[in-house]
């Protein structure tokens, strides 16, 4: 069985829990790519869906099994033969199969939705994990609503699934009612009080209800729980179950904990902008670990703590969950260290400006506008100082032709270092036209990784805001455009991102 005690095996529930999300159905060749991210990121078991709910969902589980070799791949079933024989059809190209079976162990599900006893819902446990087992050796057992359930009977309950031959026996918190010491004494509960315990891993699957659902997770497993049930960004049912990344990243930031996983966490902000993308369920920016703001500092007393010593304000490195750094940005509420941190960033030499009064002039237009941007500070700067890319590439002319009686194709003159040169190009649009027109005159080898076009208050005629991200020898710069042409924003953007690498 376990050879590490301190090992805590990881089970991704994405594709199944997740998956049950209203909108986030997902069709099977994407399903094989989040389940092949699940791989790279090291979990230990994929819970690939519910085969006998639907022919989609059972082929999934099918081709899921194929295109993937190293975790241990998982179809969930209620306790009853036709889901069992469904789940083994499904699983039987996997290389390591487990079923999940299970049913409600709280008197509520009990009595109101089997309309049941105990003791038959304790023969229909026992008879589904027999009946799996001689198909599939991995069982996995849940004793749904395990969080409301009677522990007396619940140690009962998975005393006599155990002995039936569940390899891991699941105890949710199915409807998130349980506080994070309940939880945890329930789960030492049944490791002092279930004889063959031993003989079983415990795995705690928690949801998010009133909003404890990791906290509750920990407490299992600090209290002997060694498999934790969780979804990347923490989709799930109703409010979501524990989220992956957060689980791990406190056994990881916790070392006094003494739990490890395999999880390699560098993987978390590409596999949650991957599943948040596929599912369409955007990110909270303040969700912790991978939200937008997650290593973000906003006010100035954080800004300068954060600027002497990183540690000051921040407990996780954003390296370590694959975000290449942590972001200051400028508000009304930033101090002069946090705008002398941008302005050097920037390329500006701070012994040749006068801080103070630049910040009286950031201050007033920070009162006006929410945020502070590059271009901001550069046409704050524009008052008289220096420009800090008067040696950069300058569009000197555009010229697009497009719409759908010919090709999109541009012509770009940019002046570098005093010298004009002019190159003209096509592309599948104007902005691509112009991008590949800029690119040729540049000659280097640079990556759009993220274009984004907003009208700053609407309507046709507005001005329109370009951000660019762009990547050039394994770096990201930002680039900003404003012009009522979306063409010549998306150039500036283009040539403000290159500029800061040049
Ligand atoms: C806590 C969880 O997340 S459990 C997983 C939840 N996920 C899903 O339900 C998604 C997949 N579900 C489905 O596709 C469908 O609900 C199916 C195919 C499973 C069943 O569909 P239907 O046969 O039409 O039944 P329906 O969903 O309306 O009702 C569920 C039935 O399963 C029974 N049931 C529920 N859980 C279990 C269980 N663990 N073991 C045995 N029976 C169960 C219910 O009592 C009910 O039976 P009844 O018809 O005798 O009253
Ligand atoms: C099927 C089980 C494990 C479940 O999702 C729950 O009880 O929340
Ligand atoms: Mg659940």
């Amino acid at each position: 069985m376990l050879h590490d005690p301190n090992r805590v095996y990881v089970f991704d529930t994405t594709l199944r829990d997740g998956e049950q999300v209203p909108g986030c159905q997902l069709a099977t060749p994407e399903k094989i790519e989040i389940a092949r991210a699940l791989e790279a990121l090291g979990v230990d078991v994929i819970e690939a869906g519910f085969p006998i709910s639907s022919p989609g969902d059972f082929q999934s589980v099918v081709e899921l099994s194929k295109a993937v070799s190293e975790p241990i791949i998982c179809a969930l079933t209620r306790a009853n033969k036709g889901d069992i024989d469904s789940a083994v059809a499904a699983l039987q190209y996997a290389k390591r199969p487990r079923i999940h079976t299970g049913i409600g162990a709280s008197d509520m599900h009990i009595q109101y939705k089997f309309n049941s006893t105990r003791e038959k819902i304790l023969e229909r446990a026992v008879e589904a994990v027999k009946y799996a087992k001689q198909f599939v050796e991995d069982i996995e057992f849940y004793a749904e609503d395990a969080g409301r359930a009677d522990n007396i009977f619940l140690a009962q309950m998975v005393e006599a699934v155990i002995a039936a031959g569940a390899t891991v026996v699941n105890i949710p918190d199915t409807n998130g009612y349980c506080l994070p010491d309940q939880y945890g004494s329930k789960i030492l509960y049944l490791k002092e009080n279930v004889k063959n315990i031993d003989q079983a891993i415990i795995s705690v699957h928690c949801h998010n209800d009133l909003g404890v659902a990791t906290a509750n997770s920990l407490a299992g497993l600090i209290n002997g729980a060694r498999q934790v049930e969780c979804t990347i960004n923490g989709i799930g049912e109703r409010a979501g179950n524990t989220a992956l990344e957060e689980v791990t990243m406190i056994l990881k930031t916790h070392h006094a904990l003494n739990l490890h996983t395999n999880i390699n966490t560098k993987h978390f902000s590409e596999i949650s902008a991957m599943v948040s993308r596929m599912m369409r369920m955007p990110v909270q920016p303040n969700k912790a670990i991978i939200g937008q703001n997650a290593f973000a500092h906003s006010s100035g007393i954080h800004q300068d703590g954060f600027l002497k010593h990183r540690e000051n304000y921040e407990i996780m490195n954003p390296e370590d969950v694959g975000v290449n750094s942590s972001d200051i940005i400028l508000t009304a509420r930033s101090g002069r260290h946090a705008l002398k941190h941008h302005l050097e960033r920037l390329g500006y030499e701070i012994d040749r400006i006068n801080l103070d009064q630049v910040y009286d002039r950031f201050l007033i237009l920070a009162d006006e506008k929410k945020t502070i941007s590059d271009d901001d500070i550069l046409s704050l700067m524009s008052d008289g100082s220096e420009d800090p890319y008067k040696n950069g590439y300058k569009i000197n002319a555009l010229h697009v032709e497009c719409g759908d009686l010919t090709a999109p194709s541009a012509t770009v003159k940019l002046e570098y270092n005093g010298i004009e040169k002019e190159a003209k190009a096509t592309g599948n649009g104007p902005v691509n036209a112009t991008i590949n027109a800029i690119q040729s005159i540049a000659g280097k080898d640079i990556l759009l990784k993220e274009f984004t076009i907003q009208a700053i208050h609407g309507g046709s005629d507005d001005v329109s805001k370009v951000n660019m991200r762009v990547s050039y020898e394994g770096k990201s710069y930002l680039g900003y455009g404003f012009s009522t042409d979306i063409v010549k924003a998306s150039a500036d953007a283009y040539l403000d991102a290159m500029n800061k690498f040049l």
